[in-house]
């Protein structure tokens, strides 16, 4: 799944570039968004991200690509990566600012967690 987002002056921390904890929640948000999708039916909560690392700060006004999808199913969870471009709307270029991977585990309606509705787990 593909999704956009403009970086705006409520996403900034105080040295004036794009606060983490932002990125963090998109990045969260798109993942679920996408095995939720991808999964009709199914109630995810994340349990785990992986590593987290920010190599670039990003500034007011940019516009960010995040492309999320799946990377691994087990039996309860399933793993979704997800990466974020800068975009260059002068250029058309973009860059790579971030990426990580997100597990979610599939509840039933009273929390308790429940097998996926495929059949095998499989392992990238
Ligand atoms: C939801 C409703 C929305 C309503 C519409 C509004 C939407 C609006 C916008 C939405 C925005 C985004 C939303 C995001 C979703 C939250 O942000 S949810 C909030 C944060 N998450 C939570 O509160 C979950 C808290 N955790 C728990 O309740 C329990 O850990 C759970 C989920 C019931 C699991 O129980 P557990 O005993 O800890 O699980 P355990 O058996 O150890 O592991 C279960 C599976 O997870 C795997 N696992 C365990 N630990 C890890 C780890 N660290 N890393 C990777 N995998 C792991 C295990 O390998 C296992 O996998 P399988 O082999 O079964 O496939």
């Amino acid at each position: 799944m593909e999704s956009y987002t403009v970086v705006r002056p409520e996403h900034l921390n105080h040295y004036g570039h794009l606060f983490g904890g932002c990125l963090l929640k998109w990045v969260d948000e798109i993942a679920w968004i996408a095995a939720s999708r991808d999964n009709p039916g199914c109630r995810f909560v994340t349990i785990g991200m992986d590593r987290v690392e920010f190599h670039r700060g990003v500034e007011l006004g940019t516009v960010l690509r995040f492309e999320a999808g799946e990377s691994c199913r087990g039996r309860t969870s399933l793993t979704y990566g997800v990466s974020v471009y800068a975009d260059d709307l002068e250029t058309g270029r973009e860059e790579p600012i971030f990426s990580t991977c997100i597990t979610f585990v599939r509840l039933d309606e009273q929390g308790r967690k429940i097998a996926l509705p495929s059949a095998e787990p499989t392992l990238v």
